[in-house]
């Protein structure tokens, strides 16, 4: 063994250390001649051969003496022969630095124990007598040898006291764990303390120690031969973790116990990495890849170690059916059977053995169940289930099982899903599938005792096979189109729990390997919006992508086409038979026209109500247009929006890649959306968590006006991977800081008056910004009157001049009632609307304008709105157009008198009377009856609504 240690036979890199921590070998110069014993590196030259026939002198160049003569030797003999000289030579200079008694004493008796076999050794030899040379040579090296093995068990037994019970027969030995390392002992003293927590019972130390000896064996191995132990860097040596692996692999363990000691490993190495010791020198990353390599060897162990149990489970399983399992299997077969039926709790607590093994056996191949013992209908005769072959079998299969193992009633279904879900769900599929009034949807409420009113008719009714046959196919039918996942699961599940061997089905990939698909997770995220759950931006921004993704690609519409696709167009759409028509009336996309399947309806209006209301809830500038980016500003880049969608799903035919301009090629092979991608993680876009854009450039400390744009190595330098989304950003960041600047350089000290354009232009020349320059509109502005005199609301002036509302659309609802608003975004109690804008009139004026039905008459004043107001001649302003309610208005109008730059006047103001949804019509009460209207008695019916 090379390094062993002398004393304890152990091998060392740092030995001597190891001889001052574990054997404290004070003495230097002891040390010095142990450490030399160890690595045999001792002139001998010059010294006489040890061969005692040999008449070889000293001074003979011995090594050369040794090759060249003695050819009655084998090397191994003559290696082994020279190491004992060695020895002999070293151990004799121990014995003359005991006798000078040191005044550091010494610890070992090597050379005690030496002499002590040399004596025997002699009295051996006395007694064979005349052996020859050559057989003593062998005995020698066979006790040597014998020597080493008896260390080796030794250190087998030792490190099997320390750890695991369980190392397989036929295991190679690793390099022993370096316990003179003070941070290691440490590190795995702490880590035990960690896995024992406060109070372990005698198992768990059990199983801490088995971890731990796997530890132990690994950090052996690694460490061996290495320096600098304490720093760690030896857990980063990937090649050796891999032949690691490989030797367990080799030394013939078993999977599942190599697998035991992966994971072992494993939680150890991440236990490190996140909580390192002082003197380590690891970096954060060091142990990813190791970590990584380790993860992946034991998700491909995983399978093999599934297939090892079904093979040894498996057959076990057949017969082994715990309290618990059969619970399980009980309140499954239950839960399949009432999503059939709908039939109540009660009805299944209440079933007998006697009336399933009397099932009346029908000329199909299957059983009609009648129960006599249920809540309501003991008197008047039986509920009746009609139950296929497999599934009457999984309650035969049930009743002898239960005997066998367990007696009860009771059913075991957790969590969510209860009795009253699945009745509600069966019979809501019932009713969506064959409508509210139907024949067959009034012959399911009978038979599944929906109705408690009709339950006396039904159960007088005594169903046979046939009719029971006839019902039964009612309510598949009713579930064929839905997207409910109650049954199959339920189905799947009795089939699993009857058949122990499907469950560790090998064929199935592994969750990471299975595609998702973009439906999937789109509908993942409607279903989230539509339960009101929080949904992350990103998820949002996709769901739009993907609903752009279906107009451009699926429907082939022009890119402008899908930019101005309006509000209005959609809250327009026309619903027929076969499907939702859009008629696109924007200038730019007049005359496009499609349809929507049912399934591309709910998409777009799932976007509608909850990703653009959500968007254009903060904003006001988005024009009216359906698609709005995140921050409510209409949606221009298609192709960014696009490739963010390529960027999240990937083609799944490896190559392909979604274009923003339609082809036929990537025409979807599926009906409900468009090309199918894959899904895959977001690559780490440039953005940087937690942070705003101004942290960074903060962190970058730039004067944001007049600096340059930073430059690639800053972006990745503030942790941005990409250049271009940063520079984008910081462009934006750059505008608004410069628009503001410009305007506070503009007004100067006067800050209650507007800035004139040649102020502003004067600010702008003086600053010399070549590009990214706010224009002097944009400048002007962005100027807002101050609050004063204080009854003054800058934002509600800034919205009434500007006309800015958020959140409304015009719809056409045609005949009499005409054109009306609609909320696109929701509003909260309180909330301003819009206001009545138009002509501000006196009252006496406004009685004049008899033709006129846009009058709105308050105090002293009237509002009238008929045509369009002259600081608005191109807008159609919100609140002429806001219809009547008397029973159900949603808004009321308020005063107040407002002071605008041209001076103040009176305002009127829509506010929201309590919150109001997405697509819901806002309507005021106009303060007149049917019969006050105009007082021309014209019998208005709507008026009183
Ligand atoms: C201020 S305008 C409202 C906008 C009008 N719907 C349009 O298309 O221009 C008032 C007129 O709208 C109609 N209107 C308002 N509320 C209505 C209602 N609830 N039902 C039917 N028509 C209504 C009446 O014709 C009324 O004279």
């Amino acid at each position: 063994m090379e390094n062993a240690c002398p004393l304890c036979n152990r091998e060392y890199t740092a030995l001597n250390q190891h001889l001052r921590v574990s054997h404290l070998v004070k003495n230097i110069e002891e040390r010095g001649k142990l450490v030399l014993l160890a690595s045999r590196r001792l002139n001998i030259r010059l010294e006489a051969c040890p061969v005692q026939s040999c008449d070889a002198q000293k001074g003979t160049r011995l090594d050369r003496h040794f090759k060249r003569s003695h050819t009655e030797l084998s090397d191994g003999a003559k290696t082994q022969m020279l190491d004992n000289l060695k020895r002999r030579l070293i151990l004799g200079t121990l014995g003359p630095l005991r006798a000078s008694n040191p005044s550091v004493p010494m610890v070992s008796t090597l050379d005690l124990d030496e002499a002590a076999g040399l004596e025997e050794e002699k009295e051996v030899e006395e007694e064979e007598g005349e052996e020859g040379e050559c057989q003593v040579t062998k005995l020698k090296a066979e006790v040597a040898k014998l020597k080493d093995e008896v260390a080796k068990l030794k250190n087998q037994t030792s490190a099997e006291d320390e750890g695991s019970t369980d190392i397989p027969s036929g295991t190679i030995l690793c390099p022993p764990f370096p316990d003179h390392i003070l941070t290691l002992n440490t590190l795995l003293e702490e880590y035990k303390e960690l896995q024992e927590g406060p109070h372990p019972d005698a198992k768990l130390r059990n199983n801490v120690q088995s971890k731990l000896h796997s530890i132990r064996n690994v950090l052996g191995w690694m460490s061996k031969g290495q320096s600098g132990l304490a720093k760690l860097k030896f857990l980063n040596d990937q090649k050796r973790l891999k032949g690691w692996v490989g030797y367990l692999v080799d030394c013939g363990m078993a999977r599942t116990t190599s697998l035991h000691y992966l994971k072992n490993v494993r939680q150890f190495l991440v236990y490190v990495k996140e909580t390192p010791p002082k003197t380590s020198c690891l970096g954060q990353k060091d142990l990813v890849m190791g970590d990584r390599y380790l993860k992946s060897v034991i998700k491909g162990w995983n399978r093999h170690v599934v297939q090892h149990q079904m093979s040894v489970k498996g057959p076990k399983l057949e017969h082994l059916h715990t309290n618990s399992s059969l619970w399980k299997l009980q309140g499954y077969v239950a839960a399949y059977l009432a999503s059939l039926y709908g039939h109540r709790l009660g009805l299944f607590i209440n079933m007998t053995d006697l009336e399933v093994s009397e099932a009346v056996h029908g000329d199909k191949d299957d059983y009609l169940l009648k129960m006599t013992h249920h809540k309501t209908n003991e008197a008047f005769g039986t509920a009746k289930m009609l139950l296929n072959k497999e599934e009457y079998g999984w309650l035969l299969k049930l009743i002898a099982l239960k005997t066998r193992v367990w007696s009860g009633r009771r059913l075991h279904l957790r969590g969510d899903v209860n009795f009253i879900t699945l009745r509600t769900a069966v019979a809501t599929f019932a009713r969506d599938k064959h409508g509210e009034d139907s024949v067959q949807r009034k012959s399911m409420a009978r038979l599944m005792c929906h109705d408690t009113a009709m339950a006396d008719k039904h159960y007088t009714m005594d169903l046979s096979v046939e009719q029971a046959r006839n019902g039964r196919l009612l309510f598949e039918q009713s579930q064929e189109t839905t997207n409910s996942r109650t049954r199959p699961q339920t189905e799947r599940r009795c089939r699993i729990m009857l058949s122990p061997l499907k469950r560790h089905s090998p064929c199935k990939k592994p969750q990471h390997q299975r595609p998702r698909r973009t439906e999937d997770k789109v509908g993942y995220i409607k279903s989230r919006l539509v339960s009101g759950q929080r949904v992350p931006g990103s998820d949002l921004t996709a769901y739009r992508s993907y609903c752009v993704a279906a107009l451009l690609i699926r429907h082939k519409l022009p890119k402008e086409a899908v930019v101005e696709f309006q509000v209005h167009d959609w809250l327009q759409r026309t619903t027929g038979t076969d499907g939702t028509t859009i008629r696109l009336t924007s200038s730019k996309a007049a005359g496009h026209t499609f349809t929507l399947s049912q399934q591309e309806d709910e998409l777009l209006e799932c976007y509608f109500c909850h990703v653009r209301a959500e968007a254009t809830k903060r904003l006001t500038s988005e024009q009216g247009r359906f698609f709005v980016d995140c921050g409510g500003n209409p949606l221009t880049n298609l192709y960014a929006d696009l490739q963010r969608l390529r960027k999240k799903y990937l083609p799944q035919v490896p190559g392909a890649a979604v274009d923003e301009t339609p082809s036929s090629s990537e025409t979807p092979s599926t009906s409900t959306g468009p090309a199918r991608y894959v899904f895959r993680r977001p690559a780490n876009t440039a953005c940087i968590p937690g942070k705003t854009v101004g942290q960074v450039f903060g962190g970058l400390s730039m004067s944001l006006c007049s600096s340059a744009p930073p430059r690639k190595r800053q972006c990745v330098g503030a942790g941005f991977t990409a250049h271009r989304p940063l520079y984008r950003k910081w462009r934006n960041v750059q505008l608004l800081e410069r628009t503001s600047y410009i305007l506070s350089q503009a007004m100067g000290r006067q800050e209650a008056t507007q800035p004139t354009e040649e102020a502003v232009r004067r600010a702008l020349t003086k600053e010399g910004w070549v590009t990214n320059t706010p224009s002097v509109q944009d400048v002007v502005r962005g100027w807002v009157a101050p609050r004063d005199p204080p009854t003054c609301s800058r934002r509600l002036i800034r919205s009434i001049s500007e006309q800015s509302w958020r959140g409304l659309a015009v719809r056409d609802f045609g005949g009499e009632k005409g054109k009306g608003v609609v909320a696109t975004c929701p509003m909260d109690k309180g909330d301003v609307v819009c206001d009545y804008h138009g002509t501000l009139i006196s009252q006496a004026e406004g009685r004049l304008r008899e033709d006129s039905i846009y009058r709105f008459f308050f105090q002293e004043f009237c509002i009238d709105a008929l045509s369009r107001c002259d600081c608005h001649p191109e807008v159609d302003t919100y609140g002429r157009f806001l219809n009547h309610s008397r029973k159900r208005p949603n808004l009321k109008a308020k005063r107040f008198d407002l002071t605008f730059p041209d001076g103040p006047r009176p305002v009127l103001v829509f506010l929201a009377m309590h919150n109001i949804k997405v697509g819901e019509e806002l309507l005021w009460d106009y303060g007149v009856t049917k019969t006050s209207f105009g007082g021309e008695g014209k019998d208005l019916a709507w008026l009183d609504m």
